[in-house]
């Protein structure tokens, strides 16, 4: 749904983006990773012409953004950043309203939009709508500058570093709702990450960058287990991968008949849950319950362990 094509950018004789050539599909979510300076938010910005290439193209949906011109592309683009950017002196509706507006829908329609995303991240429209930014929690603000961005329905939903300011638990939940959203309005969404633990949960895709050049583009597993460069294994390091690798599925299918005493784990825990949970309380197995609270069976420290291991993929 988004082609890059062998897209460069030069500054001078600075080839800060080299070459890059990328399939992005429809509904997917891609994050694109790699140590500061190598040309992440310039590949970013490329796609929606912030930055102009000095070669190569982009295609949405077929069509070279190129025919497009720069500020009416970028209302049919959604872009999310660190800080949120949002307008200080405006409300919150009026923020979120902002393109919208721009694109002339009428005030009810508008209204109804704002409306509509607040209390789809959980902000009380009645509450947040006439307040300023000044007047929300950082983890507020982010979830703003994500519906501010989501507003006039793009296609597209890029994102840098959206919650790069938060703390780890507003975090969590952020990119809980980023995907829970995503997956309902059918978005594509680009987003640059230091966070390795998000590239790998929150991602379909990993985009991997060193020094302008994309050195690998495939799923989590695959970056995980078969990292294409040094410097592309040393990114999710050594120490963390099999913990990530865990992290990717749930407890369901590594679940055995049996019994267990003990706390239980929900079928859709992650493996990587399920591990913590059996080390901490230094049990070997623990009892699996489904959605209802029904016992599935058990899953053991030894099925987990096996789990975590590369080959096991
Ligand atoms: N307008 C500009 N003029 C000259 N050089 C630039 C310009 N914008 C970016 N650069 C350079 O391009 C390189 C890539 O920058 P970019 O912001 O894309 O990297 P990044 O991977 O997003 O980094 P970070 O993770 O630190 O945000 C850097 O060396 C930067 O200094």
């Amino acid at each position: 749904m988004i082609t890059i094509e062998r897209l460069t950018k030069r500054y001078d004789d600075d080839v800060v983006v080299d070459d890059v050539s990328l399939e992005i599909a429809e509904g997917a979510i891609v994050a694109v990773v790699g140590a500061s300076g190598s040309g992440k938010t310039t590949l970013l910005r490329m796609i929606n012409r912030m930055v102009e290439p000095t070669s190569g193209r982009v295609l949405i949906a077929g069509e070279d953004t190129r025919a497009t011109a720069p500020h009416l592309l970028r209302r049919s683009i959604g872009y999310a950043i660190q800080g949120h950017g949002l307008f200080p002196h405006r409300t919150i509706a009026e923020n979120v309203a902002t393109t919208p507006k721009l694109l002339g829908w009428d005030k009810a329609r508008i209204e109804a939009r704002v409306d509509e995303l607040l209390s789809l991240f959980g902000l009380e429209p009645a509450i947040y709508g006439p307040r300023r930014p000044h007047q929300l929690s950082g983890g507020q603000q982010q979830r703003v500058g994500v519906a501010r961005a989501l507003a006039a329905f793009p296609r597209v939903l890029l994102m840098d570093e959206p919650f790069g300011a938060l703390d780890p638990i507003v975090r969590a939940k952020a990119q809980a709702d980023l995907r829970a959203i995503q997956r309902k309005l059918g978005v594509t969404v680009v987003l640059v990450t230091h966070d390795m633990d998000e590239a790998t949960s929150l991602a379909d895709r990993i985009a991997i960058m060193e020094r302008g050049r994309l050195v690998q583009e495939a799923t989590p597993v695959e970056v995980l287990t078969h990292p294409a460069t040094q410097f592309a294994a040393d990114m999710f390091g050594a120490d963390e991968r099999p913990f990530r690798l865990l992290s990717l599925k749930s407890v369901a299918d590594l679940t055995q008949p049996g019994e267990a005493g003990g706390e239980p784990i929900a079928a859709d825990a992650d493996r990587r849950e399920a591990l913590a949970a059996l080390l901490w309380s230094g049990r070997a197995a623990a009892p699996v319950t489904g959605a209802g609270g029904e016992r599935l069976g058990i899953v053991t420290l030894a099925r987990l362990v096996e789990a975590a291991a590369a080959k096991a993929r």
